[in-house]
C-alpha cells in the first residue's frame, strides 16, 4: 500500500519548470531520500507534498485520497504531515512544551487520546528524542541538537502518516548530525511513519534510506535501493553524483562482457552480472572504487596491471590512486593492504 503518490506533476514558477511530468510512490513506512544538486526540484517537490504550492498540472495522493491537483489543493494542516526544516523554525517565544503541544491544538486530525492528555503524549514525544523534562524551557536555552530534536517531537506529536524533512541536519556538525541520523532511524523504526527526506548529502542518503530517489533537472534520474544506486547506476550522473567511480574505457561487445582497452595492450574481458545498457553507447564501465581489488604484481603475471601514483590514510582504509594506462583509478583497500609508491599493482574489476 502507498501512503503518497506523485502522480505525473509539473510545476512551474513563471517560465522556470523546477518540475517536469514527475512520478513518484511513497510505500506504507518506508523511507525515501531525494537527493540531487542545487536547483534539480527537491523542496519543490516536498512544498508540493505538505500542500504549500499546487501543481501545475498533475495529482498528488496521499492516503488513497487526491489532496491536490490544477483545481484544488487540501491545506498543510488537513493533510496529516509532519514537517521538520534546516532551519529548526521553532517559535522563540514559546517554551519546549508549547512548541510541541502546538500541532495537537492545530492539525485537523489527531488522535482524541492525544487531544484529552496533551500532556502525556508530549511528555512521551520529549522522552523519545531524548530530551524528557526540558519542557519549560526556550528554544534559546536550547543547544543545535536540542532545538533540532523540539522540531521531530513537534513534527511526530499528532503521529503523521508521513514526515517530511527537509536537510533537518545540515545545521548540524559532523559529530551531532551522525548521532541524530541514529535518532531518526530509531523514530522511523518506533513509529513505523513514512519519510520523505531531502538530502544534498549521499552518505546520509545511503545510510537512511529504503529507496533513494535520484533527481535533476526536475526529473528523477533513477530511483532505487540504495545497493542499487550505488552498484547498478543508470547514468554517469547517478554514477558520479552518489558514491565515487571510475568509468574504465573500452568496448561493449556484448551485454554481458566488458573489453576493457588500453593503448598498446592487449583487451582484457570483464564479465558482468548487471545491467549496464545505459553504459553501452559510451563505451564506459562505471566501477566503485571498492570493486578494484590489488594485487602485488610478480613477475609473469598477467591482467590488468597498474602503478600507484598515490595513496591516502583514511583511518580503516585506504585510498590508493592506481595509473592504469593514461587513466588513474581510484581504489579503496582496508588498511591490510599495504602498496608502496610507484609499486605495481594486478587490478581486478569485480562488478
Ligand atoms: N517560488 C519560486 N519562484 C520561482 N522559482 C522558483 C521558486 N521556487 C523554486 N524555484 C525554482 O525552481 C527550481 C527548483 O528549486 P528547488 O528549491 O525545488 O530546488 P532544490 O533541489 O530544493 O535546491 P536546493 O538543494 O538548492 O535547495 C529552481 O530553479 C528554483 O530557482
Amino acid at each position: 500500500m502507498n501512503s503518497a503518490r506523485v502522480k505525473g506533476v509539473s510545476k512551474k514558477f513563471g517560465d522556470v519548470t523546477a518540475l517536469h511530468h514527475l512520478d513518484l510512490q511513497i510505500g506504507q513506512g518506508e523511507f525515501v531520500a531525494l537527493l540531487g544538486p542545487s536547483g534539480c526540484g527537491k523542496t519543490t517537490l516536498l512544498r508540493l507534498l505538505a500542500g504549500f504550492e499546487s501543481p501545475t498540472s498533475g495529482e498528488i495522493w496521499i492516503n488513497q485520497e487526491c489532496v491536490a491537483d490544477q483545481a484544488r489543493r487540501k491545506p498543510p494542516e488537513e493533510r496529516r504531515i509532519g514537517m521538520v526544516f534546516q532551519s529548526f523554525a521553532l517559535w522563540p517565544h514559546l517554551t519546549v512544551y508549547e512548541n510541541v503541544v502546538f500541532p495537537l491544538q492545530h492539525q485537523k486530525h489527531v488522535p482524541a487520546a492525544y487531544k484529552d492528555n496533551p500532556k502525556v503524549r508530549v511528555a512521551q514525544m520529549l522522552e523519545m528524542v531524548g530530551l524528557g523534562g526540558m519542557e519549560e524551557r526556550f528554544p534559546n536555552q536550547l543547544s543545535g541538537g536540542q532545538k533540532q530534536r523540539v522540531a521531530l517531537a513537534r513534527a511526530i506529536v499528532f503521529n503523521p502518516t508521513l514526515l517530511l524533512m527537509d536537510e533537518p541536519l545540515s545545521s548540524l556538525d559532523a559529530e551531532l548530525r551522525m548521532q541524530m541520523r541514529k535518532e531518526i532511524q530509531f523514530i522511523h523504526r518506533e513509529l513505523g511513519t513514512s519519510i520523505v527526506y531531502v538530502t544534498h548529502d549521499q552518505s546520509e542518503a545511503l545510510a537512511m534510506a529504503d529507496q533513494i530517489v535520484v533527481m535533476k533537472g526536475g526529473r528523477v534520474e533513477q530511483a532505487g535501493s540504495p545497493q542499487d544506486i550505488y552498484y547498478s547506476p543508470q547514468s554517469p550522473f547517478v554514477a558520479k553524483f552518489v558514491g565515487r567511480a571510475n568509468f574504465l574505457k573500452g568496448n561493449w561487445s556484448c551485454p554481458n562482457t566488458f573489453l576493457l582497452e588500453r593503448q598498446g595492450e592487449p583487451a582484457v574481458p570483464i564479465a558482468v552480472s548487471r545491467d549496464f545498457s545505459s553504459f553501452h553507447a559510451q563505451q564506459i564501465l562505471p566501477v566503485r572504487p571498492d570493486q578494484l581489488k590489488l594485487a602485488a604484481w610478480q613477475q609473469g603475471m598477467e591482467g590488468v596491471i597498474g602503478k600507484v601514483s598515490h595513496v591516502q590514510f583514511q583511518g580503516r582504509e585506504l585510498l590508493y590512486s592506481i595509473r592504469v594506462g593514461e587513466d588513474d583509478w581510484e581504489v579503496v583497500t582496508d588498511i591490510s593492504q599495504r602498496f608502496s609508491y610507484e609499486e605495481r599493482v594486478c587490478v581486478e574489476v569485480c562488478v
